[in-house]
């Protein structure tokens, strides 16, 4: 699919993360493949998921574009790190490849221009994970297809929020043409409605709709006593 077909198909709309956390009961490709059936249900307009083999599973399931990434660890770079991790989901039939595009040194020391170059040649598109401004207008100098604000709050030097970076939409949105992405802690509806208005082109729920033992552990926080 071309960068500006999908764009067509995505603005506006809700795209539902299904993944799970290593060691979590939910952490089952067939679970997950139905957690994306249920974000068909319910409406949602793309699937975001984890490893090859989950994402290979759910573009075979759901008649909807999957955003694939590759988790390798958890700190530094770690989503979608190298250009190998890129190619294996790409090969697994997303219609894009999400990676970190921040400015930190990636394990097999390519650069995010590289990892662009491989993915578009393998016929898919790149959605760069960033956590800065200047993150965001670097990468769609370098050729992202869409940007997504992911990252804002996992890298160290960014703010920590209880809800998503609607200042980092705002800030892309005047400075790039490519779509921005809105994710990382859109908790509510009304969130994901304020991500639209202030320019994402599309929004990106995770935990909120597919992560019942995170959801769980709020609700359990929410009423313990002081
Ligand atoms: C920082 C990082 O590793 N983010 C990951 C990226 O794929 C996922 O763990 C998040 O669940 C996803 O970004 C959606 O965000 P939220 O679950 O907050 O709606």
């Amino acid at each position: 699919m071309t960068a500006q077909k999908l764009a067509a198909a995505l603005q506006g709309k809700l795209i539902v993360s299904c993944q799970a956390p290593p060691g979590d009961p939910m952490r089952e490709t067939t679970t997950l493949v139905r957690l994306a059936q249920s974000a068909v249900a319910g409406g949602g307009a793309a699937i975001r998921a984890n490893e090859p083999a989950v994402v290979a599973a759910i573009v075979e399931a759901v008649d909807l574009p999957v955003i694939g990434l590759w988790k390798d660890g958890d700190i530094g770079v770690y989503i979608t790190p190298t250009v190998r991790h890129a190619l294996a989901v790409a090969e697994a039939g997303a219609a894009v490849v999400a990676a970190d595009a921040t400015d930190r040194p990636r394990p097999d020391g390519s650069t995010f221009a590289e990892l662009v170059e491989a993915v578009h040649a393998a016929g898919a598109l790149v959605m760069a994970d960033v956590s800065t401004l200047e993150e965001g207008v670097e990468a769609a100098r370098l050729g992202a297809d869409f940007v997504s604000t992911t990252l804002s709050g996992y890298v160290p030097g960014t703010p920590k929020q209880t809800g998503p970076d609607l200042a980092l939409v705002a800030a892309l949105r005047a400075s790039i043409d490519i779509p921005v992405v809105a994710e990382g802690r859109i908790n509510t509806p009304e969130d994901a409605a304020e991500a639209l208005r202030r320019g994402a082109h599309s929004v990106v729920v995770g935990t909120a709709i597919t992560a019942p033992t995170a959801l769980t552990a709020r609700f359990v926080a929410g009423i313990a006593r002081p």
